[in-house]
């Protein structure tokens, strides 16, 4: 439900008609592609909305278990989404990205600070020149794709540290403490019962 909130409250329908009125979710194999489907049921049920004329593809292609060279048919379907400039919202990874140490994208503790840092800051204008006590911001390929909103899930993961697009937000607010406590998470208080955070 909040991946489809955000999505309808980034992108106002004023600056998104075209003559055809579409939005188009992209789901890939795994549970990002899960996410991706159950984005997709919400905004049917926000038709009213979207009827009028939306352009925006939710990418829910690959989350963070994507790892190597990406393989057919997902290279084509990437190939085309660089080259669109349709707005590109990315569920919890920009998928395609790959980072230097091969590594997958499962949130570690050192990126929870991350979170904190950006809300007392107030900005995002700059996030690859934020760097913690014992480890410094990845710096992954752009391989992959470059949305223009992200949402991360539970946190931000590795992959949002390259992330240059408009709209961060972050949600999956119901964290279990025992969860908390073992990834010593200092996530951001959501307002009042909202269950997405702009960061
Ligand atoms: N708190 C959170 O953060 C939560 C996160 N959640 C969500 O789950 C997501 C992670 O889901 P996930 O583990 O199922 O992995 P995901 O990346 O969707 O798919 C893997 C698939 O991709 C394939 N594949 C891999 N590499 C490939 C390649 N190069 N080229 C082609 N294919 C490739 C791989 O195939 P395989 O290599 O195994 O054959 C497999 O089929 C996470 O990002 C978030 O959206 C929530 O649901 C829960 C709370």
């Amino acid at each position: 439900m909040s991946l489809a909130i955000v999505s309808l409250q980034a992108y106002q329908l004023s600056s998104l008609v075209k003559a055809r009125p579409s939005l188009l979710v992209i789901c890939g194999p795994g549970n990002n592609g899960g996410d991706g489907l159950v984005c997709a049921r919400h905004l049917k049920l926000f038709a009213k909305v979207i009827d009028e004329a939306y352009n925006l593809v939710i990418d829910a292609i690959f989350g963070f278990s994507f790892k190597g060279a990406v393989r057919e048919p997902f290279g084509s379907i990437l190939d085309v989404l660089k080259k669109t400039t349709v707005p590109i919202a990315s569920i919890d990874i920009p998928s395609g990205q790959t980072f230097k140490d091969g590594g997958n994208h499962q949130f570690l503790p050192v990126l929870f600070p991350i979170v904190s840092a950006w809300i007392e800051a107030g900005t995002w204008s700059d996030p690859g020149s934020f760097s913690f006590k014992g480890w410094d911001v990845e710096q992954g390929s752009t391989d992959g794709l470059q949305p223009d909103m992200l949402i991360s899930l539970t946190a931000p993961k590795k992959s949002a540290s390259l992330f240059r697009g408009r709209y961060h937000f972050l949600g999956g607010r119901f964290v279990p403490t025992a969860l908390e406590k073992k990834y010593q998470l200092r996530l951001p208080p959501y307002p009042g019962t909202d269950c997405v955070l702009q960061l």
